[in-house]
């Protein structure tokens, strides 16, 4: 059976629900940690630190972006040599701690996209992932990319270096992926929990799961069919090609249903905080 590709309202929920007293259990640190330690670990599987120890951290205003700094600081332990694109700093603890954390390593915070592809050979895309809309009415991508990510994604367009996405390629639609191709293609994508809809466009030689956080009982309910994991490893290899179970999109409803009630009102206040 194939992997699930799940829609941003389902991942949204998903999420929402490992982080639910009732649900999962977690909280919103551990799972940044598991999900920039796989990013990490993907990475080392495909890009040796002997011809990519350079690797640059395009690191977005969210999630995605934190995730991003975790990679960079357990890529510095695994022997390479980071450094940071991190232009949009929302002054919060989980934030400063991880910027600390990466300064304390002597890791280097760089001022400009160019500055920061300059003599690197790999760069890390972690400047949106499954992104919340800012309005609350919606779950799509909201709107027009703004300044300066403008610019990075336009840097990323350009750049002959292999690409790593985190979660989904940023810029590409969750539900809709690579619209008109107008975004740029990762050589790797690590897809975070299960793969979104969006990246069934994903045309890259490398695509991962990380994210190794999902019961049993929540892969039996939200019937994710996630492959096994490697012994100890936090990431996994999905076959090129892989198709989803089902055509027919996860509907709202059935999002909902599955939703303890709960937590279904904390979809909107927790995962738009
Ligand atoms: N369970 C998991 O798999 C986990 C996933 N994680 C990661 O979290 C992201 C989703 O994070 P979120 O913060 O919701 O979204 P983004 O990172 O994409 O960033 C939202 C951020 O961007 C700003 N924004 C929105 N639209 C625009 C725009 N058009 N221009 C500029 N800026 C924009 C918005 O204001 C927000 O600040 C998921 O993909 C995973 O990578 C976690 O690690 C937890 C575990
Ligand atoms: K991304």
């Amino acid at each position: 059976m194939s992997v699930k590709y799940l829609s941003q309202r389902a991942a949204q929920a998903i999420d929402v629900e490992l982080m639910s007293p009732t649900g999962g259990g977690f909280n919103f640190e551990q799972l940044v940690e598991l999900a920039g330690f796989s990013v990490a670990q993907a990475i080392s599987k495909e890009f040796s630190k002997d011809d990519y120890a350079r690797v640059v951290v395009f690191s977005g205003p969210g999630n995605n972006g934190l995730d991003g700094l975790v990679a960079a600081r357990h890529l510095h332990h695994f022997g390479y040599y980071p450094k940071i694109y991190y232009p949009k700093r929302p002054d919060k603890p989980v934030n400063n701690g991880l910027m600390k954390q990466c300064t304390e390593l002597d890791i280097p915070f760089v001022d400009t996209p160019e500055s920061g592809l300059h003599d690197s050979d790999l760069v890390v895309d972690a400047i949106f992932g499954n992104t919340k809309s800012e309005t609350q009415t919606g779950f799509s991508f909201s709107g027009e990319v703004r300044q300066p990510f403008v610019s990075a994604i336009q840097a990323l367009k350009k750049t002959k270096l292999p690409i790593v996405s985190v979660d989904i390629p940023s810029a590409w639609d969750v539900e809709k992926g690579n619209v008109n191709e107008s975004g740029f293609e990762p050589t790797m994508l690590v897809s975070l929990t299960a793969p979104k809809e969006g990246v069934k466009d994903f045309k890259g030689p490398y695509h991962y799961l990380g994210g190794r956080f999902i019961s049993k009982k929540m892969e039996r309910k939200w019937e994710l069919n996630l492959p096994e994991y490697p012994g100890t490893d936090q990431c996994v290899k999905l076959n090129q090609g892989i198709e989803a179970t089902s055509s027919k999109p996860i509907s709202k409803k059935e999002v909902g249903d599955k939703m303890d009630k709960h937590f279904l009102s904390n979809v909107v206040s927790q995962s738009f905080s």
